[in-house]
């Protein structure tokens, strides 16, 4: 109707931007990363590689990448008087709301915060990548009093990260599946983050802010809180049957299954899942651990056959997690770090070309009121 533009409620199917970064191409099955197919860089790159990609706009050089790796690990330890912050805030706390004071409480560190430009964005990204893994790893200790985990420098980022997390150093096969976990976590394309930090960006606020509200956004259980819940209800399932149980009656009261649909991917499977399937299936065989494996299964067929919907990344996410020693009050948190690569990529493309964002409404009340 001409004079009345459309409402979409939740915004779906309107594009909201132009982007070089990301596509989810749901035809052809991919997720497009800067034209490469994002399982495919799982499976042959590391989440280093990724996320100069995503900074840069192409794969790194090995000397770039070694570059990046170095300031990487010359940036991890974070400024003290975050940390006492950090320490003061309630035992109660969430880990997201932790992260986010974490990350906001940065900003005022950074010598680049008012600095837009790309280069400056740049440098303010690789910082955060550098620092939040160490508050991700550590506002969960510190709130109960407990001593930090530094950061390793011998390590790799994805092996360090690990290591700070469980306070173990990791084989091989652990390091290899988180990565690839980091690598799917770190774009895609539009969601509800990735949004709200393209929102603020566009007003000239600045990165840090952008990323704040990123994991506002994240926190919710109908995005990133999701795998969370996932691994809590697998947890109370603790069988086969429970399982089967639990989710019919949780359909039966209307309720939602955390970890399964997707705006996008409503009818076919995230091809991310898929990739969290396998590394399941290879860490279960390493660790003897079937039983999380099948219950798995058992839950993906229980909604293929009544809903005919398919798993999201955030269902075989969280058993992987389970499997690696992670506390499950850190899995949110993980996928923001591992998004702080794409959200970094956004704010430089959202300052580079900006216009506010500025929708409007269709009005419902009431008019020509007397106050
Ligand atoms: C990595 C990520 O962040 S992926 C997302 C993680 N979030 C989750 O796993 C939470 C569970 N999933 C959901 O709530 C949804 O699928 C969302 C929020 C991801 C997408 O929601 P939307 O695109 O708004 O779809 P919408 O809410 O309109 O659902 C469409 C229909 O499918 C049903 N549906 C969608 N997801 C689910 C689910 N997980 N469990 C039960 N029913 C569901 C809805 O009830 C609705 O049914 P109806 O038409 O009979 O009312
Ligand atoms: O795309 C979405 O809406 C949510 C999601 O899967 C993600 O952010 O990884």
């Amino acid at each position: 109707m001409e004079g009345k533009p459309p409402f979409r409620p939740g915004l779906e199917g309107i594009v909201a931007a132009e982007t070089t970064i990301s596509y989810l191409d749901v035809e052809a099955e991919e997720i497009v990363v800067r034209g490469y197919d994002l399982i495919e860089l799982a499976r042959k790159k590391s989440y280093l590689d990724v996320v100069a990609l995503l900074l840069d706009g192409r794969l790194p050089t090995p000397e770039r990448r070694l570059a990046l790796q170095a300031q990487l690990r010359e940036d991890s330890d974070l400024p003290e008087n975050v940390v006492s912050i950090l320490k003061r805030l309630p035992p109660e706390t969430h880990a997201m709301d932790a992260l986010r004071t974490g990350i906001s409480a940065l900003a005022g560190h950074d010598p680049d915060l008012e600095d837009r430009t790309a280069e400056g964005n740049r440098r303010k990204a690789v910082r955060l990548l550098a620092k939040i893994p160490t508050i991700v790893a550590n506002s969960f200790r510190l709130k109960k009093g407990e001593t930090p985990v530094s950061p390793r420098r011998d390590l790799s980022y994805s092996a360090n990260f690990l290591y700070m997390l469980t306070g173990q150093e990791p084989s091989e096969g652990e390091v290899k599946a988180f990565d690839q976990s980091l690598i799917v976590y770190s774009e895609h394309e539009m969601p509800n983050s990735t949004f709200a930090a393209r929102v603020i960006a566009s007003t000239q606020s600045d990165l840090y802010g952008a990323v704040t509200g990123a994991v506002a956004s994240l926190k919710g259980t109908l995005h990133g809180g999701a795998n969370e819940a996932v691994m809590y209800m697998l947890l109370e399932a603790g069988s086969k049957d429970n399982l089967e149980r639990i989710m019919l009656d949780k359909l039966a009261r209307k309720e939602r299954i955390m970890g399964f649909g997707h705006r996008v991917y409503m009818k076919k499977m995230d091809p991310r899942a898929l990739l969290m399937k396998e590394a399941l299936a290879e860490l279960a065989e390493e660790k003897g651990e079937r039983m999380l494996y099948e219950m798995c299964e058992t839950g993906e067929q229980v909604m293929q056959r009544e809903k005919g919907l398919f798993p999201n990344l955030d269902y075989y996410a969280a058993p992987v997690y389970y499997l690696l020693g992670i506390p499950i009050e850190v899995y949110t948190p993980i996928f923001l770090a591992a998004r702080t690569a794409g959200l970094g990529a956004h704010v430089i493309e959202q300052h580079a070309n900006n216009r506010l964002f500025r929708p409007r409404v269709r009005y419902l009340g009431p008019r020509g009121l007397t106050p």
